[in-house]
């Protein structure tokens, strides 16, 4: 989308909203492109008609089919292929178990804060180092070894990522008109991101080799000791190495820059909001103190700051369009017919700024996700991770990951805006809301 829509597609599709309601549709090249735009309607389909919702339109976009080929790995599989690369995950990070991803998680945030004390109160942005953070920790669950800021090869897993973010992601135009491909400014960056993509997927094969040497001694670390364990103990497991190095690839892509971002947001409200920082952390101090760090069996204690980053989710929108689903057959929403094998987007964008549900949806208000005894108050139209049998299967890593490296940095410091700086929460529209 060019013009004075570039980076702001929300928009579009806010005016698009007001002028045909919460349905509506498009066409990417020839392809039917249905948007669900609030939470009636995204319900409607990805929950009550959760099993012809349940696909992704991975056939009918270019790059996505391309990278299939190899396995399909666990965001953009169907079938019986989607089941089992998702109940590999859900037993990984069953099996690693949040003990160890809590020691994970802080081990990482020692380090962003043992950075952010030599800075001597100078002014710096605190970005990268959470975007690494949470990189490390993808790193660390799935091959089982932190992300070597000095090491070429984690630097390349590293910048492969981020690239896959500046893209367009899903509607990039190229995957519904693949001709554009042999534009030469096009190709070029294709032919760079298929040559970076497979070098990643070798250094994830390197990881497995190094795993499968030492197999008879280790423990449930990591996905891939699970993925070994697994291949031992179940005959004619479906789930080859190659496809292994697919689903790796979607952990990184869908759970390393989320993480870091969505906490990179929360500061900038923290920064634009002194009042709603301080609340937290006079919470934090009475709950726990500055003796210990805050760990995950506070949460339920610190209710100000659940309902503060839950505000920072719906105003933030990490996943604006969420991940595309498709219709495996005709099927009817809101009393419209959305023909089968309609790519549908659930735009959370929308919904989480619905002025039917939300009360002043624009203003920041944690108080809003509380009731009057101070207990938090969530709401169906609230779906940051989404909802129906395909929402985010690294949900409980990643709300565990926000909670505690945000609430560790505001223990200790106070975030406030550089003097002259000019800061706006009007976000670039992408995969990720940025
Ligand atoms: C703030 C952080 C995150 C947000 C907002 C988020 C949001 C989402 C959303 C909206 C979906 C699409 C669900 C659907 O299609 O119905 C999704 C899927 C997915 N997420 Fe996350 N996610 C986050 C972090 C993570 C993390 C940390 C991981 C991995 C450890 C992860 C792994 C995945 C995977 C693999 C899928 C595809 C699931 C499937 O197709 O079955 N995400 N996520």
């Amino acid at each position: 989308m060019r013009g004075k829509y570039f980076g702001r597609r929300h928009v579009y599709l806010e005016e698009m909203k007001i002028k045909y309601g919460p349905v509506f549709r498009i066409y990417l090249g020839n392809q039917l492109t249905v948007f669900l735009n609030d939470q009636e309607s995204i319900k409607e389909a990805i929950v009550d008609q959760k099993d012809v919702f349940i696909a992704r339109p991975t056939e009918k976009l270019w790059g996505y089919k391309m990278s299939a080929v190899n396995g399909a790995g666990l965001g953009m599989a169907n079938g019986d292929d989607w089941k089992l690369a998702r109940s590999l995950v859900v037993q990984a990070f069953h099996d690693i178990g949040s003990t160890s991803f809590e020691e994970i998680i802080k081990d990482e945030i020692k380090d962003v804060i043992a950075g952010l004390s030599t800075s001597g109160g100078d002014a710096i942005t605190i970005r990268d180092a959470l975007i690494k953070a949470t990189t490390s920790v993808i790193c660390r669950v799935s091959l089982g070894s932190r992300l070597d800021y000095g090491n070429e090869i984690d630097m390349h897993i590293f910048s492969t990522v981020h690239a896959i973010f500046k893209g367009e992601g899903s509607l990039s135009p190229i995957h519904t008109l693949p001709f554009l491909r042999f534009l030469p400014s096009i190709a070029k960056k294709v032919a760079e991101t298929t040559e970076n993509g497979a070098k990643t997927r070798q250094e994830f094969s390197r990881h497995i080799d190094e795993h499968k040497k030492k197999s008879g001694e280790r423990h449930s670390r990591d996905l891939i000791d699970v993925f070994l364990k697994k291949t031992r103990t179940t005959e004619n497991y479906h789930i080859d190495e190659q496809n292994l190095t697919r689903i790796i690839l979607d952990l990184f892509v869908a759970g390393s820059i989320s993480n870091g971002n969505v906490v990179d947001w929360a500061f900038l409200y923290m920064i634009l909001q002194p009042n709603i920082q301080k609340k937290c952390q006079d919470e934090i101090d009475k709950v726990v103190g500055s003796k210990r760090m805050v760990s995950w069996s506070d949460k339920p204690n610190l209710r100000y700051v659940e309902a503060t980053l839950m505000e920072v989710h719906r105003l933030g929108n990490n996943a604006p369009l969420s991940v595309l689903h498709m219709n495996t057959k005709d099927a009817y929403v809101k009393g419209y017919l959305i023909p089968k094998e309609s790519i549908v987007i659930p735009n959370v964008f929308s919904c989480h700024l619905d002025q039917k549900t939300w009360n002043d949806p624009l203003t920041f208000r944690p108080e809003r996700f509380l009731d009057e005894s101070g207990n938090i108050k969530s709401n169906p139209a609230f779906m940051p991770y989404m909802i129906g049998p395909r929402y985010c299967v690294g949900e409980t890593l990643s709300r565990m990951q926000i909670f505690l490296i945000f609430s560790n940095i505001l223990q200790i410091f106070v975030l406030s805006k550089e003097v002259g700086a000019k800061l706006t929460t009007e976000g670039t529209f992408g995969i990720f809301m940025m």
